[in-house]
């Protein structure tokens, strides 16, 4: 069956959703914070290999674990929820549906132990 990349686009939305996502964190005050030393170009690169792996798609991610990136960042509970909801708005401002929306979700969800209070 086509892969949950195909589905939503290929490339060209992998980018819109990390541009939008990119666009929604330049705007919130609160997990801004966390990018003010952070090499945009980097994390857009980076971000959308991962997105690409994540959903499937014939990308190599070439960045850190998980774990290495969010490391010492402390990252609490209520921050990485808002960092979701900024997500969700970033997918669903670039045509996601609601199941295509969760079936991403669904796959970062075991991530989540790695990224917050570490
Ligand atoms: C929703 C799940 C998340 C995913 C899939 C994710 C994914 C990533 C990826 C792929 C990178 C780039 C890795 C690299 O450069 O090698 C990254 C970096 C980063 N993430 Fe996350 N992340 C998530 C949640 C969060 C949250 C909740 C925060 C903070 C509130 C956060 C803050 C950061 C920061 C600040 C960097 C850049 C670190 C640096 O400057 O070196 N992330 N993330």
């Amino acid at each position: 069956p086509e892969s949950l990349y195909e589905e939503i686009g290929g490339q060209a939305t992998v980018e819109a959703i990390t541009n939008n996502f990119i666009n929604e964190v330049s705007f919130n005050e609160t997990i801004y914070r966390y990018f003010e030393k952070t090499n945009i170009k980097r994390f857009r690169e980076k971000f959308i290999e991962h997105f690409c792996v994540s959903t499937g798609g014939p990308c190599t991610y070439t960045g850190d674990t998980m774990l290495k990136v969010h490391q010492g960042q402390k990252i609490n509970e209520t921050d990485f929820n808002t960092t979701v909801d900024l997500l969700v708005s970033a997918m669903a401002k670039a045509g996601l549906t609601y199941p295509q929306q969760n079936r991403v979700l669904k796959v970062l969800a075991p991530m989540r132990s790695d990224m917050i209070y570490k």
